[in-house]
């Protein structure tokens, strides 16, 4: 699918909150949208699943089943999971036992089957959020957007959600993803698309390249808000420890010396344990005594 030099702005004489953006993405191809909050990444989304129209500009080659994941799950609606979803599925073209079975495979798999009958208003955020991906995995996905898909999930249900992105990505589908905590990082085949002034523009693949690891400190009460920003301009957490004392400063290392300065072990190690990442973020940034976390 391509956004051919879209535009959006959402009140006629309101400001542009996106210009000019052109991005294809192929069958088969991951993209995550990167940027701060408040940046576009939400528009850029719904431009791509339809939700929203261009101002000016195409969206073209979208493929017909498209799975829309919102960044919160319209929960107040007077529905049961179970109907909601037999609903949604007929919605999404499916008739009698398909629409069971998909119903029946998702919420297994996405251990919602206590909450069947349960109606949607009185399901937590995360079940409701389970819920919001079920409904756009009925169908197979030719397009699945996702925005902020770990947002108040639990850690087996954060797991879940890059087996079903490369799932779908096995299938020929796309995918699109925005991420401004940097969880991505459990999909390390996809493309980095960063949202910045109302414009697009790819990341290159940090994949192979070197990378260098910076140790910094920062005032524990704002440690959530540091990890959070560092993570929407597109770098990994590692490590995050607490120290009763400030470290002593450190000077930079030059990049030629050798791998110890180079941090080809860290970025090894990074790409070696990201699971961990993200799913203990909120815990580790809370204030008190916190164990060394891996990241
Ligand atoms: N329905 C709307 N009407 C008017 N302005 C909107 C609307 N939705 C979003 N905006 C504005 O568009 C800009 C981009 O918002 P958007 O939600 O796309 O950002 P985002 O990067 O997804 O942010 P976040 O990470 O906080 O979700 C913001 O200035 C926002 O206030």
């Amino acid at each position: 699918m391509r956004l051919d030099g879209v535009w959006l702005r959402y009140h006629r004489h309101g400001p542009w909150v996106l210009r000019q953006v052109d991005v294809a993405i192929g069958p088969g191809e991951a993209a995550v949208v990167l940027g701060r909050n408040g940046a576009g990444k939400s528009t850029l989304l719904q431009l791509a699943a339809g939700v929203l129209r261009p101002s000016r500009g195409r969206v073209a080659d979208r493929p017909p089943v498209v799975g829309w994941v919102p960044e919160r799950f319209p929960a107040d609606q007077p529905f049961t999971v179970g109907a909601y979803l037999s609903a949604m599925g007929r919605v999404a073209g499916l008739r009698g036992p398909a629409a069971d079975r998909a119903v029946r495979h998702w919420v297994e798999r996405l251990g919602l089957t206590r909450f069947h009958d349960v109606r949607l208003p009185r399901l937590s955020k995360g079940t409701a959020q389970k819920v919001g991906l079920a409904q756009a995995l009925l169908r197979p996905p030719g397009l699945l957007v996702l925005d902020e898909p770990w947002e108040g999930l639990d850690a087996t249900a954060r797991e879940s959600v890059p087996e079903i992105i490369g799932e779908v990505l096995a299938d020929g589908g796309t995918v699109l993803v925005s991420d401004h905590r940097g969880e991505t990082v459990r999909l390390p085949g996809a493309r980095h698309l960063s949202v910045t002034d109302g414009t697009v523009t790819e990341e290159a693949s940090s994949g192979g390249a070197a990378v260098a690891v910076v140790e910094l400190a920062v005032p524990a009460a704002g440690l959530a808000a540091a990890v959070a920003r560092l993570r929407a301009d597109g770098h990994q957490i590692l490590r995050v420890r607490e120290h009763a004392v400030p470290p002593p400063a450190t000077h930079p290392v030059p990049a030629s010396a050798g791998p110890s300065g180079t941090g080809g072990s860290g970025g090894a190690s990074a790409a070696g344990s990201p699971d961990q990442a993200g799913a203990e973020a909120g815990d580790s940034a809370r204030p008190g005594p916190a164990p060394e976390v891996a990241r």
